[in-house]
């Protein structure tokens, strides 16, 4: 099977984008994991596929695969390299675009510069709902957050729990370079207490509109950027109140900006999006 692809990337963070409107795609896990995969297929951290809207009022719908193969709820990279995408491909014409996930429509919007800023909706912050098991742990409060007890391989870690429709759980660290993400980072994806695992977040607060962030991710590992995120981790901070809104996230793979005015207030996003390739893939039909 042929298939069509756009080689993007958000920050870093990279994608194999699908054009579902015009081709057909319904692809396997093992497929998608060989799409994924660094040196038997293209390589990426997440496939995008965008497809006609189901819904009243939007314009697209687009789904998520992490490189493990498993559709997820949200991304905020992707978002970016989704609106790129349509806009280059001729698909819209419009700059501000109502799209559906599979955790709700945001709303992404081509600037005049190229950036992108994308209305990523309302942090969920009930732990039950991220989903995080908190039963039986004691918790503590810091400003307006509330901190879980985390054992990590014995030692315990105090994070955040935060959705932005796709789980996260923050913890501020020191030194953000000098943090255990790949020791610690699958530990925490995999942690019981996360029935739908976990993207595992290291920030380091430089100052009150700066911070350095590593995430490793649920489905794909350590990712040179990660949009929900960074979105994640600037609202623990501010609900932490070490931080106030906007925040410029630093990480390995360029800066992400993050605004949110409060509590049941939507998280703004803007960053970058770029397409590098081209190309078509032979599908090994069994995998
Ligand atoms: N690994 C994430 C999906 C991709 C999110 C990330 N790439 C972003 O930019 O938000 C998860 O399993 O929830």
């Amino acid at each position: 099977m042929k298939i069509k692809f756009t080689k993007m990337h958000g920050a870093g963070n990279d994608f194999v984008v699908l054009d579902a409107i015009n081709q057909s795609i319904s692809l396997s896990p093992a497929q998608w994991q060989f799409i994924a995969d660094r040196r038997f297929g293209i390589g990426a951290d997440q496939m995008l596929v965008v497809e006609k809207a189901r819904g009243e009022g939007v314009d697209f719908r687009y789904r998520i695969y992490n490189a493990d193969g498993g559709e997820v709820e949200q991304c905020g990279n992707g978002a970016r390299a989704f609106v790129k995408f349509v806009t280059d491909k001729g698909l819209t014409s419009k700059r501000a675009i109502r799209v559906e996930t599979m955790s709700g429509v945001i709303e992404p919007r081509l600037e005049d510069d190229g950036q992108i800023t994308v209305d990523m909706g309302a942090p969920i912050l009930t732990p039950a709902d991220v989903p995080f098991d908190s039963h039986g742990l004691q918790h503590r409060n810091e400003a307006e957050d509330t901190l879980w007890p985390l054992d990590v391989a014995g030692k315990t870690t105090w994070i955040s729990v935060v959705s932005m429709g796709n789980p996260h759980a923050v913890q501020v660290v020191e030194d953000s370079e000098a943090a255990p993400v790949l020791s610690e980072g699958p530990l925490i994806e995999r942690h019981e207490r996360f029935p739908k695992r976990v993207n595992a977040g290291f920030m380091q607060v430089v100052d009150r509109h700066h911070v350095n962030l590593r995430v490793y991710e649920r489905g794909a590992g350590e990712t040179l950027a990660c949009g929900t995120g960074a979105c994640a981790a600037v609202v623990a901070g501010i609900r932490r109140g070490l931080l106030d809104s906007p925040v410029a996230v630093q990480t390995h793979g360029g800066v992400l900006n993050i605004a949110w005015a409060g509590p049941g207030e939507a998280v703004m996003m803007t960053g970058p999006a770029v397409s590098v390739y081209e190309g078509e893939i032979e599908l090994p039909d069994q995998l």
